[in-house]
């Protein structure tokens, strides 16, 4: 048997006990492949929350669309190549996405929330805590929270791009139980199917099994962002939280009432890793970090037993940044082995790089703290 085989696709999943659950739907499928809102879609996806909330769930709601419909509202046929513009169209085309929500829903009852993110809201701790706690109250509330990038105010270098990303970093914001991706495949296949007529659904793997990046593509359509690799990946990230991920066909009848039911449908990507504590999964999350420390072997060794970064173990420093900034850490190759929240800036931290702690204070004429990481601001990955 494979590693990336059947691993129990006829038994009911975990997602039959899951309590929180963020539902993510993406452009291909809310926009009908770029011909405006699917207004049938989206009504079938809202009275099957619905369900589900009336049940004593609670359901976050991640939609992509904004840029397809303000597309469409501007009459444009073509997608804009400027950044401008792409953001001008989000701006016209999320409100077409909130009045359809909210009619939806509000058709069973349900109120919804428009809550608008950027990568910079959830790298800021005191940001990333209120939208938890804002989110959280809403959901306890009975409201389905619909999200969002904030395309209108994020460039290029920082953007999410692609709504799997955020999926996934809302379902470790919230703790959620699962994470459901709703697309225009079935599933995950060995290969794309639009490209290989000869792959095959993989219907359950483990979440961040080398293998399946390797499998997945890119957008099957110009209205998609990321394709499957950002779905694989997104996967990988919800699994830190213990969030088990299921990438599955929008168009499948009740496939979020018959997934919530435990019925194994389309893709299934199960967690195996204990979660991270919240903090560390914060850290974790970070899509930018402010430099880059590179250790040598024994640190490498140090950190994968659970110990701090003395400065001993870096031979090198790149990039500017304050004490208390997110850096990487990387090993010998090249690879990121860990990040963590820095005891001091740039400049000091080349100072004693490759020093003993005891000569911290000789070197600087102050010790914050003996590591340059200690190990509750350090996550391995
Ligand atoms: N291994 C794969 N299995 C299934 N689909 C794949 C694979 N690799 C690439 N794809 C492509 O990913 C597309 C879905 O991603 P995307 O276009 O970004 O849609 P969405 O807007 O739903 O995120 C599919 O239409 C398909 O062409
Ligand atoms: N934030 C963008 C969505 C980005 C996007 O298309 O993502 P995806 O649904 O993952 O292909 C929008 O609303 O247009």
């Amino acid at each position: 048997m494979s590693a990336i085989s059947c691993l129990s696709s006829h038994t009911p999943t975990r997602l039959a006990e899951a309590s929180r659950l963020v539902a993510k739907v993406g452009s291909a499928l809310v926009t009908a492949n770029g011909q405006g809102l699917d207004e049938a879609a989206i009504g079938e996806w809202a009275r099957q929350i619905a369900a589900l909330v009336a049940s004593g769930r609670q359901v976050v709601l991640v939609s992509s669309g904004a840029i397809a419909c303000g597309m469409q509202r501007l009459g444009w046929s073509k997608r804009p190549s400027t950044v401008p513009e792409l953001q001008a169209a989000a701006a016209v085309g999320q409100m077409g996405l909130a009045q359809i929500y909210e009619s939806a829903f509000g058709s069973h009852g349900l109120k919804t929330a428009q809550v608008l993110l950027t990568h910079e809201d959830l790298a800021d701790r005191t940001r990333y805590l209120n939208a938890r706690s804002t989110l959280t109250t809403l959901l306890s509330l009975g409201v389905v929270p619909i999200i969002n990038e904030n395309d209108t105010v994020v460039t290029a270098e920082i953007k999410f791009g692609d709504n799997d990303t955020l999926g996934a970093l809302v379902a470790n914001l919230v703790e959620a139980d699962a994470l459901v991706i709703l697309t225009d495949q079935i599933g995950l296949f060995t290969a794309d199917p639009r490209k290989d007529p000869n792959a095959t659904l993989i219907q359950e793997a483990a979440a961040g099994e080398p293998a399946l990046e390797a499998m997945a593509g890119g957008a099957g359509t110009t209205v998609g962002t990321g394709g499957m690799i950002t779905k694989v990946l997104a996967a990988k990230r919800a699994a830190r939280s213990g969030a088990d991920t299921v990438i599955a066909s929008g168009r499948e009848r009740d496939v979020l009432t018959r997934l919530a039911a435990g019925e194994p449908i389309g893709t299934l990507l199960v967690a195996q890793q204990e979660p991270l504590a919240a903090r560390k999964q914060w850290l974790a999350d970070h899509l930018q970090l402010a430099g880059r420390l590179h250790l040598d072997a024994g640190a490498v060794a140090a950190l994968a037993e659970g110990k701090s970064l003395l400065p001993v173990g870096v031979v090198e420093v790149d990039g500017e940044f304050e004490r208390g900034a997110a850096v990487a850490c990387l090993g010998p190759d090249g690879r990121e082995v860990a990040r963590g929240l820095t005891n001091y800036g740039s400049s000091d931290a080349r100072r004693i790089a490759r020093r003993g702690s005891h000569e911290i204070a000789d070197l600087l004429g102050y010790v914050d703290a003996p590591e340059l990481i200690h190990r509750d601001n350090l996550v391995t990955l």
